[in-house]
C-alpha cells in the first residue's frame, strides 16, 4: 500500500492524464473540527483506524484501481479554521482545486451539522460567482456511536437533497467499507460530471462548425 504526502499545500494539477488508463481526481474534506476527517481519509488510505491524528493539513494522494483504471486520488484534509467565522471557512482556491467535495458532520455533534449547512450555503455563492461547481457529499460520521446521536438519518439525507449532495453515513472507526462507498460514489459522481462537460464540450463544437459554416 502506496500513500504519498504530497505536500501540505495544494498545489497539485487538475489532471485528465493523455493515457486513458491513470485518472487524477482532487478531493476536498471539509467540516468543522473533531468530526473525523483524518480518521475518514486514512480510513479510506489504509484501511485502518488509529484513533488520534493530530491537527495536520495535508493533501495525500493514493492510487486505486477501479473498473481496470488507476485513480490517483489526492485528498485534501483540511482544517476548520479556529474562530472562524463561517465566511472564511471555504476558500476560492480550495473549490478551484476540487474536483468533489465531502462535507463530513458527527452524527453526535449538532454544531457540526451546522458547519455543514453554512459550508453548502457558502460553497453555492462560491460556485454561482464562478461560474462553475463540483459534486459533493454530505458525510455524517461516527455512527458508531448511536447511543450519542443527535442528528437523525433524515435531517442528513434531506440536508443533501436539498443541496443536490450524496448522503452517506459512516464509521470511520467501525468499518473500511462504508468509507470506501464514500469515495468511490463521489468518483462516480466527478466521472459522470466530468462527463457532462465533454458532451458538452462536443455539443458546442458541432454547433460551432455547423453555424460557424452557415455564416461563411
Ligand atoms: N467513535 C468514533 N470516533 C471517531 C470516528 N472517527 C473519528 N473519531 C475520533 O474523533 C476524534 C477526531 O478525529 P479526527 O479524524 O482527528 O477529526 P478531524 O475532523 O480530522 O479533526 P481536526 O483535525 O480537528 O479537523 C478522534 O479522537 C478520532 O479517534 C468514528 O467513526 N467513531
Amino acid at each position: 500500500m502506496v500513500v504519498e504526502i504530497k505536500s501540505n499545500l495544494p498545489h497539485c494539477s487538475k489532471a485528465i492524464d493523455g493515457n486513458q488508463n491513470k485518472v487524477e481526481v482532487n478531493i476536498l474534506l471539509l467540516g468543522a473540527e473533531n468530526v473525523g476527517k483524518s480518521a475518514l481519509t486514512v480510513r479510506f488510505l489504509t484501511k485502518r483506524f488509529i484513533g488520534e491524528y493530530g491537527n495536520i493539513e495535508s493533501v495525500y494522494s493514493h492510487v486505486e484501481k477501479i473498473d481496470r483504471r488507476d485513480i490517483s486520488f489526492n485528498i485534501w484534509d483540511s482544517l476548520y479554521p479556529q474562530s472562524c467565522e463561517s465566511s472564511e471557512s471555504v476558500s476560492e482556491e480550495q473549490l478551484r482545486w476540487a474536483d468533489g467535495i465531502v462535507l463530513v458532520y458527527s452524527i453526535c455533534d449538532r454544531a457540526s451539522f451546522e458547519v455543514v449547512q453554512q459550508q453548502i450555503t457558502l460553497i453555492q455563492k462560491l460556485f454561482s460567482s464562478l461560474s462553475f461547481s463540483v459534486p459533493m457529499v454530505v458525510v455524517g460520521n461516527k455512527r458508531d456511536l448511536h447511543h450519542r446521536r443527535v442528528v437523525s438519518s433524515e435531517e442528513g439525507r434531506l440536508l443533501a437533497l436539498s443541496a443536490d449532495c450524496g448522503f452517506f453515513e459512516v464509521s470511520a472507526a467501525e468499518a473500511y467499507h462504508g468509507v470506501l462507498l464514500v469515495f468511490h460514489g463521489l468518483h462516480e459522481l466527478i466521472k459522470e460530471a466530468r462527463g457532462v462537460k465533454k458532451g458538452a464540450a462536443g455539443i458546442m463544437g458541432i454547433m460551432k462548425t455547423v453555424f460557424g459554416k452557415k455564416r461563411e
